[in-house]
């Protein structure tokens, strides 16, 4: 899988809800706020799941309703449509679910 050519990049970051890029690195972060632990680890399962269906994997921690995810490709050493797709595949599982 290639990483992203810049058309690619132009077109599809800017149009995922709340991902940015990361400081010094091709990848790309989001921070995801529940209402509580319960909430949140509960959509991690669910997101561990589907990511274990796509073979893609997100770097991830944990803190009581926080999740703080990066995205990247480690095949590629940087960002793919894998990520573009893990992105808006955990932007719709938390669908009605975060704070903020
Ligand atoms: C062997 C296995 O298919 C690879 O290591 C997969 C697994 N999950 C992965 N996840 C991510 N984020 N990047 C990869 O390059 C990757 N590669």
């Amino acid at each position: 899988m290639p990483r992203l050519s810049d058309s690619e990049r132009q077109e599809l970051l800017p149009a995922l809800d709340g991902w940015a890029m990361v400081e010094g690195r091709d990848a790309i972060t989001k921070r995801f706020v529940f209402e509580d632990f319960s909430q949140a680890f509960g959509w991690m399962t669910r997101v561990a799941l589907a990511a274990e269906a796509m073979n893609h994997h997100p770097e991830w921690s944990n803190t009581y309703n926080r999740v703080e995810v990066t995205l990247a490709t480690h095949d590629a050493k940087g960002l793919t449509r894998r990520d573009v797709e893990l992105a808006q595949r955990m932007d719709q599982m938390a669908a009605g679910l975060t704070k903020r």
